[in-house]
């Protein structure tokens, strides 16, 4: 335990409780040092420690902790073994701020950014002005790094540092210092102190003399003090279940508060933690009058009580984990990630962006080695969605693992590729600013609501080359085909941004984890059929959703295996993730499922997600669609025991056919069809009564052609209905983009011949 954790804001509380010795605090409060406690203090203050580790869990806020992987362990090893002897580093810090405390403001804010004002410029190194201001609550990002790097370089272990981000320096660093430090450089403020000291506790400070026997007696003391509490609270626990909807056994099934009564969080807590424990080592701790199923049964309705989770929900994410694990998964579904913003590379750098909103007033930071474009903002003045550099367009409010997707897809300069669901166009305008506004990008969106933000971003961004449409992305290939790349962000249940919406917790039924799946494998077949598998530069899928459960991840691409034996898996290239589940609850999937990546919030501190790459090497063979039960075997080699298995043969077309859903009723999907048929063409001005036998000859004929097993996905690309070329194409995607943006949401003529005349040459490359 190090004096600087207890002086974090997260445990404030506890470290001016009364209980702690008032030489304690006022150690901890005024020493410069940030080294470890004496063991004295340390036995003295275990009684807290321990609660608040429980409820902080031991390092800084979510919010504050960086995003992506974990720290290599060296670098964390380094850190805490420099820490008493950095205390010449420290220390020097410390001093700083403690030789003329009266000149800092107790706030950073404006007097920090003033400082840096015009001294940002250039360079990150640039400290003049800024170094002077240490005792600001929030330390400029750069300044740390700046003194960490400076640190390092004495110690002559510079390592790799920002040596792979070119000449970002210090900002691309990715050296995390502690970031708690700078929660705290406000404890040091004499107006702080006052409000938090009581005079009487200074009196009693200066009078108190301590030696090693009071020590001893007090820390006795405290220890009887915290066996004679355990024993209240055990005794609490059976009275309280009395007046709470907690029993003292085994909880009611549904979890739910009696009427009346509120849930008693802290005894939720404990128990949670207990029956966690218990189970993590059954065998030995379990009482032997309980099985396993009745442990379980019970946490999960502790866990729908403390949470508010569906039970159905509780259990289906509780499943995903070891019982510790998914204790962890909950609690960092209860904080909100950090803030973090993508740098718009088509207007900025990231090291320019970063100086304009440090002197506006942000705290920030990179997200990491992994990304060169996130900055994760700790602390701002301003609001972000509003500034100048906002406005223009420099960068996008978006979470980190949103950025995972489209470095996994990896769009190349002049490709053409396709955002089957794409608004409100985070990941569109991520790939346009890869693919520096070359090629062309189709940014499709079913809803058409949804499309404005789409079009709003794209115009503000800055981005060139790409077209918005707005057709169901079911539609595709049959609206166009031939892309070199697809990007599935699929329409999901969210189970993976708990944190942001809280709504997923209770809204979610059993019938959506129906749904969603069905119409995600749909999709990813459209997304699948939409692809060139001749593409000399590309041939890839990636299906990503923001959700952690496997019925809409590794179900939904097991059954794109199953069903199209001319795509495979191949790793995503991120550099952190885990594995996606091979088997599952007594599922079995392809081995290559381990190619795919899940994200979760505990391990990484981002959004849950998953993200799957494909990469399809030929056409979709005409019996793809017969024979989709046996495809996984062709396309990846043997098929493992077990594999789960999908409809073995299946000659209905695509939305017809009969699944765990429970299929579909033709006569009303007859009449739904119908209905669109009208509107469709009532919307191009032309009389349906006047089509009408026309249109039930060309249904008629579809028919047959299925019946002839023409349905496969490289015959519809290539039929006149088809059109794949962006010639062919070219009609109905303009009048999507008519029908969805007024002339000036989008591209101009100009563009528009540009990026046809770039497919077409793509189409004549290809060719
Ligand atoms: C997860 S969001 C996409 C987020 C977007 N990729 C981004 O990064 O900003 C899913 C989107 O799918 C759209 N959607 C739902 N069903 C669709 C369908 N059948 N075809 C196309 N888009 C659909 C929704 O309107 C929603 O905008």
């Amino acid at each position: 335990m190090y004096v600087n954790d207890l002086r974090r804001p997260d445990f404030r509380n506890w470290f001016i409780h009364p209980r702690i010795p008032s030489f304690c605090r006022h150690e901890i409060s005024q020493s410069p040092s940030r080294g470890l406690l004496s063991p004295t203090k340390h036995t003295l203050l275990q009684p807290f420690i321990s609660v608040a580790e429980q409820f902080f869990a031991m390092g800084p806020s979510r919010r504050m902790q960086k995003q992506g992987m974990p720290e290599p362990f060296e670098n964390f090893n380094k850190k805490r073994k420099q820490d008493p002897a950095a205390d010449g580093a420290s220390s020097k810090k410390r001093r700083t701020s403690t030789e003329a405390p009266s000149k800092y403001p107790a706030k950073g804010g404006r007097a920090k950014n003033s400082a840096a004002n015009g001294a940002t410029k250039g360079t990150f190194a640039a400290k003049g002005a800024a170094q002077k201001s240490k005792g600001k609550k929030a330390q400029s990002v750069v300044e740390e790094e700046d003194e960490d790097d400076e640190d390092m370089l004495k110690d002559g272990d510079m390592s790799d540092e920002g040596s792979d981000i070119g000449d970002l320096g210090a900002l691309d660093s990715d050296d995390d210092e502690e970031p708690e430090d700078d929660d705290f450089l406000d404890s040091d403020d004499p107006d702080v102190q006052k409000a938090m000291w009581s005079e009487d506790e200074d009196e009693e400070d200066a009078e108190e003399v301590l030696t090693a026997a009071n020590i001893a007696g007090l820390s006795a003391r405290l220890d009887a003090q915290t066996a004679r509490e355990a024993e209240e609270a055990q005794a609490e626990l059976a009275d309280d279940a009395l007046q709470t909807n907690i029993s003292a056994e085994i909880p009611d099934e549904d979890g739910a508060p009696q009427p009346g009564l509120a849930p008693d969080l802290q005894l939720l807590r404990t128990r949670i933690t207990e029956t966690t424990r218990v189970l993590t080592s059954f065998a030995e701790l379990a009482d032997p009058s309980r099985s396993r199923t009745d442990y379980i049964q019970g946490l999960l309705a502790d866990i729908c009580a403390y949470y508010g989770y569906s039970p159905f929900l509780a259990e289906k994410l509780w499943s995903l984990f070891p019982p510790s694990e998914a204790l962890a998964f909950f609690d960092a579904n209860e904080t909100p990630r950090p803030l973090v913003i993508r740098t718009n590379t088509l207007r900025t750098h990231r090291r320019e962006l970063a100086h304009s909103l440090i002197n506006r007033g942000v705290t920030l930071e990179p997200i990491g080695k992994w990304s060169k474009v996130g900055l994760q903002v700790f602390e701002s003045q301003v609001p972000l969605g509003a500034t100048p550099e906002y406005l223009a367009g420099h960068y996008i409010l978006q979470a980190a693992s949103s950025f995972l997707p489209v470095m996994a897809l990896a769009p190349q300069e002049g490709e053409r590729c396709l955002d089957m669901a794409a608004a409100p166009g985070g990941k569109t305008t991520h790939m346009a600013a890869l693919m520096r506004n070359t090629g062309v990008i189709f940014a499709n969106d079913a809803s058409k609501e949804r499309s404005k933000g789409l079009i709003g971003n794209v115009h503000r961004l800055g981005v060139k080359n790409t077209i918005v449409c707005n057709y169901s992305a079911l539609e595709f290939p049959k609206v166009m085909g031939g892309f070199d790349r697809v990007l599935l962000d699929a329409p999901c249940s969210g189970t993976g941004v708990i944190a942001k919406d809280a709504s997923v917790k209770t809204n979610k039924t059993e019938a959506d984890f129906l749904r969603l799946p069905h119409l995600q494998k749909q999709l990813l077949l459209a997304a699948i059929d939409s692809v060139d598998h001749a593409s000399k530069t590309g041939g890839y899928i990636v299906y990503s959703t923001c959700s952690v459960t496997v019925e809409e991840n590794e179900q939904v691409v097991q059954y794109a295996l199953n069903k199209r034996p001319n795509v495979k898996l191949v790793s995503t290239g991120l550099v952190f993730g885990k594995e996606g589940f091979t088997s599952f609850m007594g599922k079995k999937f392809h081995p290559s499922l381990k190619e795919t990546r899940r994200y979760y919030p505990h391990a990484y501190n981002v959004d849950g997600f998953y993200v799957a790459k494909f990469k399809k090497f030929g056409p979709t063979p005409a019996g793809a669609v017969r024979a989709q039960g046996q495809s996984a075997l062709s396309a990846n080699g043997a098929k493992p025991s077990n594999v789960e298995d999908e409809e073995v043969v299946d000659h209905t077309p695509i939305g017809a056919e009969e699944d765990e859903f429970g299929g579909f009723d033709d006569e009303e999907d007859e009449a739904y069809m119908e209905r669109a048929r009208k509107n469709r063409l009532k919307r191009k001005g032309v009389d349906p009564k006047a089509v009408k036998a026309n249109g039930k000859e060309k249904d008629v004929s579809k028919v047959n052609e299925e019946k002839e097993g023409k349905e496969d996905g490289e015959k519809v690309a290539k039929s006149p209905k088809s059109p794949k070329s962006p010639k062919e194409a070219k009609k109905p995607v303009e009048a999507a983009v008519e029908e969805v943006a007024s002339p000036v949401d989008v591209q101009s003529k100009k563009d528009r011949r540009k990026s046809n005349g770039a497919g077409k040459k793509a189409k004549a490359t290809k060719a």
